[in-house]
């Protein structure tokens, strides 16, 4: 193999590791920082997304609740049960996992999370925020990939990033941040034409298209860093990216792995969210 590998695992334990000591901290004053994580509707790839989070969140000494909700609900419902945790102070953190059913406005559920408890960075305010360099909860994913390429020394001052993405959730916040660490950003999507001579100027290549190993070395410049978002299942069923890792490789300087790189900060970051919430309401 060429390039270096970037473990998410190994770079989430050592953040976990300083989370557990944070929890520890506020022990003191009393507190538990507390996640309650929504579920509606029974899909089982969420289902495991909500179990390591579950699963990580206790390993750090955070109180974590599971809400599972039928598939059925109504809008008005669980609109309801999000305010009803708004106003639960044992609650630092709401996350409402994503996709919702279509008969519920997505939009709407999440201007009902109270901007202080949005861990996950989705709610309008935060976002602008974001948008603007002040002081917020950012969205876990972006942030993971940020932590990431920060603790692996990847420089990113004056560098070329190529964005292919645009989601709400991923791309477009992605941008933004490392247009904040002085990046130069090129966002591509679904409709950008000639992807690879977009791609190939790439020195930190960020990949969340969905759609299993579509990048390939033909779309990576020698010694590029790549970071793949992707979640996706290949012909035989096993988890897999957006990247073909095994061509990709040999290529680039350093690459994150599917399973264990991009996913697990994903969650590291929403416990440093609900941690830095938590610190918050002590302080208060
Ligand atoms: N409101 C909301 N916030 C989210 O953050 C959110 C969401 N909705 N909806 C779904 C996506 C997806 N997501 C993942 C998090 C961790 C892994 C993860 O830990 N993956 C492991 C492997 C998981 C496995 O083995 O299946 C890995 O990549 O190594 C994956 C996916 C968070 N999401």
């Amino acid at each position: 193999m060429a390039g270096q590998l970037i473990s998410g695992v190994a770079i989430g334990k050592e953040l976990r590791e300083e989370i557990k000591q944070g929890v520890g901290k506020l022990a003191a004053s009393g507190i538990t920082p507390g996640l309650a994580v929504i579920l509606v509707g029974d899909n089982s790839a969420s289902q495991t997304y909500v179990k390591n989070k579950e699963k990580s969140s206790v390993e750090v000494g955070m109180k974590s609740e599971v809400i599972k909700l039928p598939e059925t609900i109504t809008e008005k419902e669980l609109l309801d049960k999000v305010d009803e945790l708004n106003n639960d102070e044992s609650i630092h953190g709401i996350l409402v996992q994503l996709p919702l059913p279509e008969h519920i406005n997505e939009d709407l559920v999440i201007q009902m999370i109270d901007p202080e408890k949005d861990v996950d960075g989705f709610h309008p305010q935060n976002v602008g925020k974001m948008m603007i360099g002040q002081e917020t909860y950012l969205p876990c994913t972006p942030h993971g990939i940020l932590e990431m390429l920060q603790r692996t020394g990847v420089e990113i001052a004056g560098k070329h990033v190529v964005v292919i993405g645009r989601s709400n959730i991923v791309g477009k916040p992605m941008g933004q941040l490392l247009l904040q660490k002085d990046a130069t950003v090129t966002y591509c999507h679904s409709r950008t034409k000639d992807l690879a001579s977009f791609t190939k100027q790439a020195d930190i290549l960020i990949v969340a298209i969905g759609r299993a190993k579509f990048v390939t070395d033909e779309h990576v410049k020698e010694g590029a860093v790549v970071i793949d978002v992707g979640m996706n299942r290949d012909e035989n069923g096993k988890l897999c990216g957006d990247v073909d890792f095994e061509k990709v490789k040999e290529v680039a300087s350093a690459i994150t792995p599917v399973p264990g790189g991009v996913g697990p900060m994903t969650i590291t970051m929403l416990l440093k969210n609900t941690l830095q919430s938590a610190i918050k309401k002590a302080k208060q």
